[in-house]
């Protein structure tokens, strides 16, 4: 209200024209950092009241609508709490998830930089989260906070079109496309729970997914870099949806601590496709004939988290255990579920924390990986990303950073 009064009573404002992508612009107006650049006689002076936006010079009344919550905040209110997204709110469009397609085109091109900066928002930030009448998290601005720009997990810069072929032809150009799930390398049940679908997502799904995850991320509650309750940061970006995991405290949560926003919601598209990946497990452990009942084995779940993490191409991520969803959850060994998109990874796992113990798997793009039963527990982790080893046509399309992009989903 005070700053809606001020702008009011302002006389003459400008909105000054800022290189950061609307999104962020999003951001932060959500998280409240407004700021207006008040015009005195000509001369720009500085102010804790300035909108910083791409818009360019517009009027008072410009200014005041920019004030309201952003459309992805509004929606992510009104979500909270339910795994329905509003995709189309978010201006994403869709693919078809869920069809099984083949993608093993290997990327041979190098590609570029590892990501920016990663001192984004947090902790520096006291957590004075406050909550509008509507219901809306904001959080108060605080003088001397260094904020950044989201991470951006897609390369900037346009693509050569004329390079790509249309995305029909670059399917019907790979080897195996379509083929059944049973007859592919590499893949099937890894132990008693542990189910690992190779190149279970089509390339188009793959593709929609990072573009959607980049959209998100570039918006409130989007990708930071987080850090341990040690002070020692994470060796990869993370954004959650649904609910906010934070490695600090090892809780959930409704907000961000990076923003204060709430996490976005889990767009549909990505649960319809966990749901048929465990179905599709099930399948494959139906034909162990001893097995009365699979979900015995491998409890269904409809998730309600999902944390994205990016890693870089020194990314990594150490022995851990999944242990934070409620004891009901974990008790009955809900599984969690994971799609790999990108570089592919070495990923272990094992009874113990303990690498020369724990057995190894890569994981490539389009690969969906399902541990729960008596797997839930177990300790995994990821050791490397192997450069280059993306889908070339995956990174055409989207621009992803080299590196590898992974989406664990849970219910809590
Ligand atoms: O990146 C992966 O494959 C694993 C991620 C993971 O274990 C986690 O987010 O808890
Ligand atoms: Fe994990």
């Amino acid at each position: 209200m005070v700053f809606m009064y001020r702008l009011v009573k302002a006389k003459t404002f400008r909105l000054v024209t800022s290189p950061v992508p609307v999104p962020y612009i999003s951001r932060q107006i959500c998280s409240g950092l407004l700021s207006i650049r008040k015009m005195n006689g000509g001369k720009d002076s500085a102010s804790e009241d300035s909108i910083s936006g791409r818009a360019n010079s517009t009027s008072l009344w410009g200014a005041a609508i920019k004030l309201r919550p952003s459309p992805d905040c509004i929606d992510r209110r009104e979500c909270r709490g339910a795994v329905e997204t509003s995709s189309n709110s978010l201006g994403v469009r869709h693919g078809s998830f869920g069809k099984r397609r083949s993608m093993i085109d290997l990327r041979s091109e190098q590609r570029s930089g590892d990501g920016n900066s990663s001192k984004f928002r947090n902790k520096n930030i006291p957590a004075r989260v406050k909550r509008s009448k509507s219901g809306q998290s904001y959080r108060k601005p605080d003088e001397g906070a260094n904020h950044v720009a989201p991470f951006d997990i897609c390369l900037s810069g346009s693509r050569d079109s004329t390079v790509l072929k249309s995305l029909q032809e670059m399917e019907e150009n790979q080897e195996n496309v379509e083929h059944p799930i049973e007859e592919s390398g590499g893949q099937g049940v890894l132990r008693p729970g542990m189910v690992l679908l190779k190149r279970y997502i089509s390339l188009g799904d793959q593709i929609e997914m990072v573009k959607t995850c980049r959209e998100i991320g570039l918006g409130p509650g989007g990708f930071y870099r987080p850090g341990y309750k040690n002070g020692a940061k994470l060796r990869l970006q993370m954004m959650c949806l649904g609910l906010n995991w934070d490695p600090e405290t090892r809780k959930y949560e409704d907000q961000s601590p990076a923003d204060g926003c709430k996490p976005p919601c889990i767009p549909r598209k990505f649960n319809q496709l966990v749901e048929t990946a465990i179905q599709d497990a099930h399948g494959l452990l139906g034909k162990d004939c001893t097995l009365s009942n699979v979900e015995d084995m491998l409890p269904a779940m409809s998730p309600d988290i999902c944390i994205v993490n990016f890693y870089t191409t020194t990314g990594r991520l150490g022995l851990h255990q999944d242990r934070d969803e409620s004891s009901e959850s974990l008790d009955k060994g809900l599984p969690v579920v994971s799609f790999s998109v990108g570089d592919s990874a070495e990923f272990l796992y094992g009874d113990q924390r303990d690498v020369n113990k724990a057995d190894k798997v890569v994981l490539e793009s389009g690969d969906v990986l399902i541990f729960g039963g008596k797997s839930r527990h177990i300790f995994h982790g990821v050791t490397s990303v192997i450069p280059d080893s993306a889908p070339k046509a995956l990174i055409e399309e989207t621009r992803l950073r080299p590196g590898r992009l992974n989406l664990t989903f849970r219910q809590y």
